[in-house]
């Protein structure tokens, strides 16, 4: 087989030009900028060889990173036949391949800090069972689907509900992340980027099995520090993070890990749950981060005689903004009242949000009028409180 330039000048450079359409479908960049195409021939009757380096043996995207290849190599113009050879990384070229994708940073630095773009909203709740999670992952996708790159780390230990809401679910069993060296490379779903501590404990995601991550405060931060430096989410609009319930460890963490993370707060109408819920929002700020504002969630459900049924009173999301607003320079607003929908529950239990499959859905349409609303927020600096504390 004779070299590009011998048959026909540039056929294998006009092929290596396609080939930047193929995209790895986990760190979500072309394959030509990650270093995965290497040599690539075509003899004088068209007949194109191209090899490609996988990133690891077993690589769960192989098949679909060749079929792509092939499809790019054969739509060029001059090719009459494709080969794929498929190669795997050296541990050097991968190696080399991680520290860039961390742009330089040190591999134990985290990407989210003061100085980065991206907006880290750290939602939490006074109790379990309000929905907050329910609320984080219809979020998160909305906001995707608007067109922003969103992330989302599931630090609920106790309750680690995110991938069955999300539908990364094989088996019974949380998606596992595909590992690159020491770099994790979050499983996407409906165009989020998805990190759980459920993906690295063998229990069922649909609580069949009640697994007690007994966790102490020192690992459970060591855990949610590797979630920030080892997982590779690339340039992020949002992060959302989905923070146990109450006033506990993780809510510490992340107020030391990440100060500049705006906090929302979830609570249910009921006036009992908000007043549990302010205490959230309080720890929040003696960790230096800002409350952004409340989400009340379960609120009133319509019926069909067009009476609205408070099955959790009512009043509750409004109450907790008043008290969290006191004392502070600005008011913190409630920011959306999400009503009780059964679709809403459906979808989750499903794994397919009901912000993408019903989006006319009340509650849908309230959290896609919440996404909008963030994500009209400027990507920045601008208003956001440095990571400066007086106290
Ligand atoms: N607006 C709503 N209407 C109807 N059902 C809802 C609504 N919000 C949440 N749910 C349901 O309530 C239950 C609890 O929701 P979810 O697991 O999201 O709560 P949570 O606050 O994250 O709980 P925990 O933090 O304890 O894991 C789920 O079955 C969910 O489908």
């Amino acid at each position: 087989m004779a070299d590009a330039g011998a048959a026909d000048t540039g056929l294998a450079e006009r092929i290596r030009t396609a080939l930047a359409r193929v995209i790895d479908p986990e760190i979500r960049k072309p394959i030509t900028e990650l270093d995965m195409v290497g040599p690539i021939t075509v003899d004088d009757t068209g007949a194109a060889d191209v090899t490609i380096k996988l990133t690891i043996v077993g690589c769960p995207a192989a098949a679909s990173i060749e079929r792509d290849v092939r499809e790019a190599t054969a739509a060029t113009p001059g090719v009459t036949s494709v080969a794929v050879d498929v190669q795997v990384m050296s541990t050097a070229e991968r190696q080399a391949l991680t520290e860039r994708l961390r742009g330089g940073r040190s591999a134990r630095g985290i990407p989210f800090g003061p100085e980065s773009l991206t907006r880290v909203y750290a939602v939490t709740s006074g109790k379990g069972g309000v929905g907050k999670s329910t609320v984080t992952a219809n979020l998160a996708v909305a906001l995707a689907a608007s067109g922003l790159r969103v992330g989302l780390v599931d630090a609920d230990v106790h309750g680690f509900s995110i991938p069955g809401l999300l539908g990364l679910v094989e088996d019974g069993l949380a998606v596992k992340p595909t590992q690159v060296g020491d770099m994790i490379l979050p499983p996407v779903a409906h165009g989020v980027k998805v990190v759980s501590i459920g993906m690295f404990i063998d229990a069922p995601t649909d609580g069949t099995t009640a697994v007690a991550v007994a966790w102490r405060g020192p690992m459970l931060h060591r855990t949610i520090q590797q979630f920030l430096t080892d997982v590779f989410f690339g340039d992020l609009d949002v992060l959302l993070l989905d923070l146990p319930p109450g006033t506990g460890d993780v809510a510490i963490s992340i107020g030391q890990l990440l100060p500049h993370a705006e906090v929302l707060v979830v609570t249910t109408p009921q006036p009992a749950a908000a007043e549990v819920a302010e205490r959230s929002g309080v720890v929040a700020r003696q960790t230096g981060q800002r409350v952004h504002g409340v989400i009340e969630n379960m609120a009133g459900l319509p019926q069909p005689d067009g009476s609205v049924l408070q099955l959790f009173g009512s009043g509750g999301g409004e109450a907790l903004a008043a008290r969290l607003s006191i004392g502070q320079d600005a008011p913190v607003p409630l920011l959306a009242s999400v009503p009780l929908s059964v679709p809403l529950r459906e979808g989750g239990d499903a794994g397919l949000p009901i912000v993408l499959s019903d989006p006319t859905d009340p509650a849908a349409a309230e959290i896609l009028r919440l996404a909008g609303q963030l994500a009209a927020r400027p990507r920045g600096l601008a208003g956001r409180r440095l990571g400066v504390s007086t106290n």
